[in-house]
């Protein structure tokens, strides 16, 4: 594994699910990291975490729909560090609707979150970066269903289509700047927040597991691996892509092949 030493990045919604995983895992190569949310108590655990194992980082309160927060954690960021070479646009909202009953409110709201606040993270930090003259990483969280779209999920999914079409974009435009910028789309993923918005009930969950060949739900450590592969310069000619780790669900059923039956059995996320 690559060294991250002296190295700074930002996480938004680094305080729980794979937004913390991944700020653990990036303080674990020796990186700073400065974690990004609303509410102040989860982002305080994951900086203590991160101190108590010998790294450094920040824990600022910022709701990513707001351009002026954003400015004011990323100058945080530069005050505390003095660089940022990277950006995990994680945050996100999301609930299950049908499209119908969606409000103009509840659109908005998750739109927002995802597509805007990317946008506001990701121009925040690449400014930065183009200022200090510094190559920079950038890796977006979306969704296999940004391509695939998914009923009960129309908000989400396309919030999460504009960020692939935004990062595609950007790859080539700021690629004269050396800031890269990719998307990890995890599949189903164990996360608190993932858990109570999408699939609650244990029917729910049987019904995600059936869809998934490999037939578990994803960790968020190993969501955060990946995410810390594309930032690192193992990853320096990857630009513009998307990296999936879906075990297999975005492929679709197929009609030949293992039973789709879980037996109500929920294996382990790795
Ligand atoms: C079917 C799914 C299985 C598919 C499997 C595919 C593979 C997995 C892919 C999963 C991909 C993505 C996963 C995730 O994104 S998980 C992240 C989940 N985490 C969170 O959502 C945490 C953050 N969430 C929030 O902050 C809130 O939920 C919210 C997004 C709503 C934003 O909060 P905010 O405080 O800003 O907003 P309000 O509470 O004021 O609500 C705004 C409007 O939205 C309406 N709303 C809220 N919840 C619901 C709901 N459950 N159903 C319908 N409408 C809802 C709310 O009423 C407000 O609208 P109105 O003012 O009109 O009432
Ligand atoms: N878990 C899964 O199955 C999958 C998840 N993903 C994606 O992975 C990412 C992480 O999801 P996951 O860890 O599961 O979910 P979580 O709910 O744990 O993470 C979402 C984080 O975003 C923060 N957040 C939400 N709204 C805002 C806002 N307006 N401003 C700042 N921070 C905000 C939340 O903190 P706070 O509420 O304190 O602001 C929270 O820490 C998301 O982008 C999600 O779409 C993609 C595919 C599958």
């Amino acid at each position: 594994m690559e060294s991250l030493a002296d190295r700074a990045y930002l996480v938004t919604g680094g305080g729980t699910g794979i937004g913390a995983a991944t700020a653990l895992h990036l303080a674990a190569l020796g990186a700073s990291v400065t974690v990004i949310g609303r509410r102040e108590e989860p982002l305080k655990k994951i900086a203590d975490e991160v101190r108590r194992q010998g790294g450094d980082a920040l824990a600022h309160t910022a709701d990513v729909r707001d351009p002026a927060a954003v400015e004011a954690a990323v100058d945080a960021a530069m005050d505390r560090f003095g660089r940022i070479d990277g950006l995990v646009n994680n945050a996100a909202g999301n609930f299950v609707t049908p499209a119908e009953k969606l409000s103009p409110n509840g659109w908005r709201a998750v739109v927002d979150i995802v597509l805007n606040g990317t946008w506001n993270c990701t121009s925040a930090v690449a400014r930065r970066m183009i200022e200090t003259n510094r190559p920079g990483s950038i890796v977006s969280v979306i969704a296999t269903y940004a391509w695939t779209g998914h009923p009960g999920t129309v908000h989400s999914a396309a919030a999460k289509a504009g960020v692939v079409a935004m990062t595609r974009t950007l790859a080539v435009e700021w690629a004269r700047y050396d800031i890269r910028l990719n998307c990890v789309a995890p599949g189903p993923t164990e996360t608190e927040g993932a858990g109570s918005a999408l699939w609650a009930e244990q029917e729910d969950r049987d019904r995600v597991l059936a869809s998934v060949p490999l037939r578990r739900f994803a960790g968020a450590a190993e969501v955060g691996d990946l995410i810390g592969l594309l930032l690192s310069d193992r990853a320096a000619y990857i630009t513009g892509t998307t990296l999936t780790a879906d075990g297999g669900q975005s492929l679709g059923a197929q009609i030949y092949g293992p039973p789709l039956e879980t037996n109500g059995a929920s294996p382990s996320p790795r």
